[in-house]
């Protein structure tokens, strides 16, 4: 499973918009269509390589486009059928029809299979789930290879519905855009190798895929305190703050000073306990507070937020301390990352509604903070609406203690300054690359041990 790097993603409506400013621009829709169907011709072509390939049409243009591509295969003397669900119903998928010369089957349940099936039933434009025989019946060609059209036939592509598709997609070509059902759980793992085909639609980049990992090397003139002093506050869990204090450093914090009187994983965090970390705050040279990994709510919590919050030290949130701040954050004033899980999202922000991206944008809005909503799609929200989505994670990163060290790494970041929205993406594709990195049995400890 994967997706593209640093590539747009839009909505149904988002996407519409855009072939709509691409037609002003001169660019037929025939022609979006044209290049979509090559695009899809082009990799079926290699999928199959040389095996008969079966097209599944549906109504719409996204069977239009699977038209185009018939017609382009056997050109090239590919051994091609097609099979359509209903006739066309758009002018554009009637005139892609129309253009293709060979028979069109109907697509029963009797139907010949084929070695490579090309899903270009169903795109952008479903409007509700798959009739429960037209699913049985495509089950039957689960098994072969799968390269699905835009989005596999069933999932709502704007990810706000969880509905799966009966033929989950070996290779799934996204066109012009990719969509959030790419990105988002449960619809992304049926999506198998995302691509995406730049059919020439000038997308946005308001919403985007991660991109590729950099290493942040320090200016030629860095020293410890200009590549970033993080605090960690500590509460009665002093091992958990200790992993965000490690992670800090390691993401490249040029010092790091953790609460408590433990000794600390690594030998250059300082430890300090009491008024000496209190007057920390007061420090100009500090660039981000990390607060909440091991820290239950309470007065403790309540008192170190206080102190934080007054200070205007940009801060990271995690766990405890999210709903613990949350009613502070509403003048905007603070650059602020809050970090919650799942649960921790569904406390916090009870009203926000729509897919994991529209919720995590509501959520940023709301807060005046970005938020990663973290999870195996983790998306970071930026209360300006920027979204970007980091599927797919390491799964490997379900274990204790990774969520403390992205807490960490955030506050790492946020220490060198800049947009915390910039931030909070690179500490998410620390965190991957990390995880990537070290693969398989990780523990959350692993994940600072060495430096990426
Ligand atoms: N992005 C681009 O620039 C381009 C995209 N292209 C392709 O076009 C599709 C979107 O095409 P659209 O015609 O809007 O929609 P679809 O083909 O996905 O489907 C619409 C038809 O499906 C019917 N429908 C909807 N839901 C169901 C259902 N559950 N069961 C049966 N039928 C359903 C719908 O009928 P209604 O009854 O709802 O009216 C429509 O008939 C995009 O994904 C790309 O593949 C073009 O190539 C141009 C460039
Ligand atoms: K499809």
């Amino acid at each position: 499973m994967s997706v593209p790097a640093d590539a747009p993603i839009l909505t149904a409506a988002a996407m519409r918009e855009a072939e709509a400013a691409t037609a002003r621009a001169g660019v037929s829709l025939g022609d979006l269509m044209e290049r979509a169907g090559a695009a899809v011709a082009d990799f079926a072509w290699r999928m199959a390589a040389g095996a008969p390939i079966l097209i599944l049409c549906g109504p719409g243009n996204n069977g239009g486009d699977g038209y185009v591509a018939a017609r382009r295969l056997k050109a090239r003397g590919v051994a091609v059928r097609v099979a359509a669900l209903a006739p066309p119903a758009t002018d554009l998928a009637k005139a892609a029809r129309d253009a293709w010369d060979g028979p069109v089957e109907s697509l029963t349940d009797n139907i010949a299979s084929a070695p490579l099936i090309v899903d270009a039933l169903f795109g952008v434009g479903l409007t509700r789930p798959l009739a429960d025989d037209l699913s049985a019946m495509l089950r039957r060609f689960s098994g072969r290879r799968i390269l699905a059209v835009d989005v596999p036939s069933g999932v709502a592509s704007d990810g706000d519905a969880d509905w799966l598709p009966p033929l989950a997609a070996d290779v799934t070509l996204a066109l012009g855009a990719l969509k959030p059902a790419h990105v988002l759980l449960p619809t992304a793992p049926a999506c198998g190798r995302c691509l995406l085909a730049p059919i020439g639609i000038a997308a946005d980049r308001h919403m985007q895929t991660l991109p590729a990992p950099t290493r942040a090397v320090p200016a030629p003139d860095a020293h410890k305190y200009s590549r970033g002093m993080v605090l960690i506050a500590s509460g009665p869990m002093q091992g958990a703050a200790a992993l965000s204090a490690a992670a800090a450093l390691r993401a490249g914090a040029g010092y790091v000073v953790l609460e408590g009187d433990r000794p600390a994983p690594l030998s250059a965090i300082i430890v300090e306990e009491g008024d000496a970390f209190a007057k920390r705050l007061g420090d100009p040279r500090v660039g981000a507070f990390v607060i909440g990994p091991g820290f239950p709510a309470g007065d403790a919590l309540d008192a170190r937020l206080a102190a934080a919050l007054a200070s205007r030290t940009p801060l990271v949130l995690d766990a405890a301390a999210i709903p613990a701040a949350l009613p502070h954050l509403e003048g905007g004033d603070t650059r602020v990352i809050l970090t919650p899980h799942a649960g921790e999202f569904a406390r916090a922000f009870p009203e926000a509604t729509g897919s994991k991206i529209d919720r995590a944008r509501a959520a940023a809005a709301q807060a005046r903070s970005v938020v990663i909503y973290k999870g195996a799609d983790t998306v970071v929200a930026a209360p300006d609406g920027r979204i970007c989505a980091a599927w797919p994670g390491s799964p490997w990163l379900a274990t204790a203690g990774t969520g403390d060290v992205l807490a960490g790494a955030c506050g790492a970041m946020l220490a060198r300054g800049g947009d915390p929205f910039d931030a909070a993406v690179a500490a998410v594709g620390w965190h991957i690359a990390q995880a990537r990195r070290i693969g398989a049995g990780l523990v959350a400890d692993d994940l600072v041990a060495a430096p990426f």
